[in-house]
């Protein structure tokens, strides 16, 4: 492949185990720079596997993950591929923001200290040049009246966009967001996503969502996954996906989702 070309993410062949249980079984899969993904599929297809080996929350059992170009499961030894050691982790996953289920805010900071803290402790960015960051982008979430205000003061869905800014501010390359909206009630999902889909309109942040809101898979996407058993069924642009599935697989996952709702 030209020098350039090369997917921002790349997982080549990764097998991921826990005791017996085969999660990710090889799985290749290619993410390009500034493309947004989602990856669907029925509960245990490991499409959260994906993203916390990505936050190195959980390692490779086989198999090698890379991003940008350079390995990131694996570092070199001289000219070979060993597994990564701690250090060389906590450096490279810098550049990797996640937003889980649940939002994670530090209840004792006010909104400022939560969205400061990491840029400050963590990338060492001054202070003053950090606070000014938090307000910009806690206006981008519709919460800059909020910005003094305690989490407990908030309700989910605020708490959730406050969690968006902070990963936000340690200006990562690449966006994870694990199913960010199914803690929230149903009249607070609207706006998270609203502020998601302006991230994806507004800047060029590699995004990949682990969603069981299909129509915000459909909105956002540029390549939705299916997954299933910890494979991908099939993959393609979201008119594709849901608009002419090919795989029995697909066509019978969105017909039970678009059941239940
Ligand atoms: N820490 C763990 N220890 C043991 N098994 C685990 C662990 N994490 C995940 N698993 C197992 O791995 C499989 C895949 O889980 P994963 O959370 O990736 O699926 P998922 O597709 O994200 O499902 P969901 O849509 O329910 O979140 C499941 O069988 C799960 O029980």
């Amino acid at each position: 492949m030209e020098p350039g070309n090369e997917p921002l993410i790349k997982f080549d062949s990764v097998v991921k185990r826990f005791g017996d249980n085969v999660v990710l079984d090889g799985l290749d899969l290619d993410v390009n720079a500034g493309e947004r993904v989602t990856l669907i599929g029925p509960s245990g297809s490991g499409k959260t596997t994906i993203l916390r080996l990505l936050m190195t929350l959980e390692h490779v059992n086989g198999g090698t993950i890379w991003v940008g170009g350079r390995p990131f499961s694996h570092m070199y030894r001289g000219d070979k591929l060993v597994p990564a050691s701690e250090k060389y982790l906590r450096e490279h996953r810098k550049t990797i923001g996640m937003v889980f289920q649940q939002f994670n805010l530090f209840p004792n900071m006010t909104v400022r200290k939560n969205v400061t803290e990491g840029p400050v402790h963590s990338l060492g960015v001054p202070k003053e040049e950090a606070s000014e960051r938090a307000v910009e982008l806690l206006e981008m979430v519709g919460l800059a009246d909020k910005i003094d205000a305690h989490p407990t003061q908030l309700s989910g869905g605020q708490q959730q966009r406050v969690a968006i800014a902070r990963a936000l501010a340690m200006r990562p390359e690449i966006l994870l967001l694990d199913e960010v909206t199914s803690a929230l009630d149903p009249e607070l999902v609207a706006g998270v996503l609203d502020v998601l889909r302006e991230i994806a309109r507004e800047t060029d942040i590699t995004m990949l969502c682990v969603t069981h809101e299909m129509a915000f898979a459909r909105d956002v996407s540029d390549r939705v996954f299916m997954f299933d058993a910890g494979r991908i069924a099939e993959s393609g642009p979201p008119e594709q996906i849901f608009g002419d599935p090919h795989e029995d697989r697909t066509k019978s996952f969105l017909k039970a989702v678009l059941e239940h709702d």
